[in-house]
């Protein structure tokens, strides 16, 4: 046995979140690319043969009271909410990411008032976000500035409305200064919207304690509710009342079966609903959750516990690609300084598709992002210390080959 392989072996036995691994089904392969979508976890079939046959097969429109179908997105809103640092009643379940980043960027610039007509954005965002904010900007009447976040702070001034920026950064894997770029929107006037898709799972997000205004994000990622599990809004309690949504479906009407022509906003996070709720989605959502209680047996899971063995991963990642890799094939585009990295590590490489392609035959599943990077994701929950120096033993193998 290689030496890596062994210190492999010492860190999943010392590892308090290894028991979590069995709460996922999961075959022999390596996998790293809960950073696009999560694993299935165990408990999930069940509770969706369940809303399936009996809630809705059986008790059918009861459900919607009975099954607690109407109150999902307020009450799947609070269970997400300690793993992001917020306190109940300020996240709404529902929608896209893409729909709530819509929402959210809207309801900022109506929220920041006079004389502010400008929109920042990450430069280097998922699209989505950029695609969003851009006709956001159009329909506010606002003039749109993609900067890159390094920039972000000399671009805001008083006639910032609205700064949108990701937590971590889709592509390198960079973990953005929340607290400080938060703090520095505000000093300027204006709000502030995060998108957590990339954080939020893997490492503590203090929505609350840093005095975000607005965040939204996905929960097939590191929550893993599955493909196409609906996202979440978040809506600072303070906020709340003067949000104004450029979405008000009947779902967020103060009293939606009161079929009143006349909007009347809801009090509270549930402003941020739609229309009718996906139910099957939520709920399989609802079920994934579970995961973080605990098994029944052992104690819930921390998002402390979920970053320090984050980091540990990573950490041994970089580790075992510079004892595996050729010299010069690869090069790391994550930030080495853990306050800057996230959950993932992206390599740049030359024909990183192809190689992506070969990995995934071996066994190694990650995934490739153009124009060159191969991204791997690491989800604390289920990926041990030993799949790590698997992943980069394949990977060493594989370029060594070519
Ligand atoms: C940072 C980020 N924002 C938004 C999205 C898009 O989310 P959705 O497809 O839920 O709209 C993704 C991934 O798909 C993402 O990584
Ligand atoms: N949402 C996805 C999908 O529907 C299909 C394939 C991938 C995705 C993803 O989530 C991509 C992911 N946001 C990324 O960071 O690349």
């Amino acid at each position: 046995m290689s030496e890596l392989a062994a210190e492999a072996e010492k860190l999943d036995a010392i590892d308090e979140l290894a028991r979590v691994r069995s709460q996922f089904v999961l075959d022999g392969v390596v996998y790293l690319d809960g950073n696009s979508l999560g694993a299935l976890p165990v408990g999930v079939p069940g509770r969706v043969e369940d809303v399936v046959r009996r809630q809705w097969g059986e008790l059918r429109i009861r459900s919607w009271d009975e099954s607690g179908w109407w109150t999902a997105p307020e009450r799947i809103g609070d269970r997400i909410a300690p793993l992001v640092g917020a306190a109940a009643g300020q996240i709404v379940v529902g929608d896209s990411t893409s729909v709530n980043v819509f929402k959210a960027l809207v309801a900022a610039v109506r929220m920041a008032g006079e004389g502010r007509d400008e929109i920042v954005v990450d430069a280097t965002t998922f699209p989505t976000d950029g695609y969003i904010a851009e006709s956001a900007a159009r329909m506010t009447g606002c003039t749109l500035r993609p900067v890159a976040p390094a920039e972000v702070r000399g671009t805001l001034g008083e006639r910032t409305a609205a700064v949108l920026l990701n937590h971590v950064d889709y592509r390198t894997g960079r973990l953005h200064d929340l607290p400080a770029l938060t703090a520095a929107v505000h000093a300027a006037g204006a709000v502030v919207v995060w998108d957590l898709c990339h954080s939020a799972g893997a490492l503590p997000v203090g929505l609350d304690e840093h005095g975000v205004d607005l965040a939204v994000g996905c929960t097939y990622k590191y929550l893993n509710g599955g493909p196409g599990s609906p996202a979440y809004l978040y809506v600072r309690r303070e906020l709340q009342g003067r949000f104004d949504s450029p979405l008000p479906g009947w779902n967020s009407h103060a009293e939606p079966f009161g079929m009143r022509s006349e909007y009347e906003p809801a009090a509270g996070a549930l402003r941020g609903r739609v229309g009718t709720p996906d139910i099957l989605s939520m709920l399989a959502l609802e079920a994934a959750l579970d995961v973080w209680d605990g098994d029944g047996e052992g104690e819930g899971v921390s998002i402390g516990a979920v970053r320090a063995k984050s980091l540990a991963l990573t950490d041994f990642f970089l580790e075992c690609v510079g004892a595996y890799v050729p010299a010069g094939r690869v090069e790391s585009v994550t930030p080495v300084a853990h306050a800057e990295r996230g959950s993932q590590v992206a390599l740049r490489c030359e024909g990183a598709g192809d190689v992506m392609k070969r990995l995934i035959e071996r066994g190694v599943v990650g995934d490739f992002r153009h124009p060159d990077v191969l991204r791997f994701g690491f989800t604390p929950l289920y990926v041990g210390f030993g799949d790590v120096e698997r992943a980069a033993r394949v990977l060493g193998a594989s370029l060594e080959e070519q």
